[in-house]
C-alpha cells in the first residue's frame, strides 16, 4: 500500500471509533489522534497503542488534521462541527459514520466552511454492543461501506476516503444519493432492529430462554442495541421507518391470511419465494 501520510482525528472512541482506530493502524497514517469526553477511553486507547494521542479538547488535533472521522451520534456530529468550525485545518476532509444521511448532510452543508469537504459515510459494520471495550478492527473486514458524496465534494478527497475505506478492510464501496441511502437503510438496517425489539418485547414467557435455539437468538440479536443511538436514528428517519414498518405489516398479514384460510398451498408458495430470495441474497453476499 502507498503512503497514507495524513494526520487523522477520530471523534468519539466508542465501538465504531475504536474499531476505526485499530483498523487505521494498517494504513500507517502520520498520526491517529482521538477526541472524547471520556478520559478513561482515551487512556485505554493510548495504552493499547491504537491512537498516538488522545484529547478532551478538540482544538489542537483539529487544527492539525487532514481527515476528521466523526464516530458520534448524528445530532451530536452536527453540533460538533458547528462548535468547532473555526478549528478545522484549511482544506480538511470531514467524514462521518452515522446511519442517517439526508438531514445530516443538508444541515452540515448549510453552515460548513467552504474550504472544508464534508463527505457523508456509513460503514455497514457494527455489533450489538457499545463502547471501546467491544471495538475490533474485524468489524470492517469484508464489510460494505456507503458513501453519499455530493457535487461540492472534491474528486481527490472522495478518492482519498475510498482509499482509506479499502485500507481498513472494507470490500464494497457504494456511492449513493443521501435520500436514497435513508430509504434503503430503513429497510436493511433499521427495520431488523425494530423487529428484534418487537420480538423481544413480546417474549412473555418467564422461561423463554429454556425454549429457544438458533432461530429466536438470531432474530433477536440486535435487540441488545445501543438504545439511545437507535431511537435517535429511527426518529430522524421517521418517514422511511414508518413506511417500512407498514410494508412489513403487509407481508405479515399476507402470511397470517393464508393461515386463517387454511391455505397451505399459498403459504408454501410464500415461504418458497422467501427461501429462494434468501439463497440468492447469500450468494450475492459471498461474491
Ligand atoms: O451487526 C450489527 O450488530 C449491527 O447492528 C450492524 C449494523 C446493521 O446491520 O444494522 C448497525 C448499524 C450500522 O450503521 C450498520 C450495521
Amino acid at each position: 500500500m502507498e503512503d497514507f501520510d495524513f494526520n487523522i482525528t477520530i471523534v468519539g472512541l466508542g465501538l465504531i471509533g475504536g474499531s476505526y482506530a485499530m483498523a487505521l493502524k494498517d494504513l500507517n497514517p502520520k498520526n491517529i489522534w482521538a477526541v472524547d469526553i471520556d478520559k478513561n477511553a482515551l487512556k485505554t486507547a493510548q495504552e493499547l497503542g491504537i491512537i498516538d494521542q488522545g484529547y478532551v479538547d478538540p482544538e489542537i488535533p483539529l487544527k492539525n488534521s487532514d481527515i476528521v472521522i466523526l464516530c458520534i451520534y448524528p445530532n451530536l456530529a452536527i453540533e460538533f462541527i458547528k462548535e468547532q468550525m473555526d478549528h478545522f485545518k484549511t482544506g480538511a476532509i470531514i467524514t462521518d459514520t452515522a446511519g442517517i444521511k439526508e438531514k445530516l448532510l443538508s444541515k452540515i452543508n448549510g453552515f460548513v466552511r467552504t474550504d472544508i469537504d464534508f463527505i457523508g459515510g456509513h460503514p455497514m459494520a457494527g455489533r450489538e454492543y457499545k463502547g471501546l471495550s467491544f471495538a475490533s478492527k474485524d468489524i470492517f473486514d469484508g464489510a460494505n461501506y456507503i458513501l453519499t458524496p455530493i457535487e461540492q465534494n472534491k474528486k481527490e478527497n472522495i478518492q482519498r476516503i475510498e482509499y482509506m475505506i479499502k485500507g481498513i478492510g472494507c470490500k464494497n464501496i457504494i456511492k449513493i444519493d443521501p435520500k436514497k441511502h435513508d430509504e434503503i437503510i430503513a429497510f436493511t438496517s433499521q427495520l431488523p432492529h425494530i423487529v428484534a425489539a418487537a420480538l423481544m418485547n413480546g417474549a412473555k414467557e418467564e422461561n423463554t430462554h429454556l425454549f429457544v435455539a438458533g432461530s429466536f437468538k438470531d432474530a433477536t440479536r440486535v435487540a441488545r442495541m445501543n438504545t439511545k443511538l437507535w431511537s435517535e436514528l429511527l426518529i430522524e428517519n421517521r418517514e422511511n421507518t414508518i413506511e417500512q414498518i407498514e410494508r412489513f405489516e403487509k407481508y405479515m398479514t399476507e402470511i397470517k391470511n393464508t393461515i386463517i384460510n387454511n391455505d397451505q398451498v399459498t403459504l408454501e408458495e410464500l415461504f418458497e419465494n422467501a427461501r429462494g430470495k434468501r439463497e440468492e441474497f447469500i450468494e450475492k453476499c459471498m461474491k
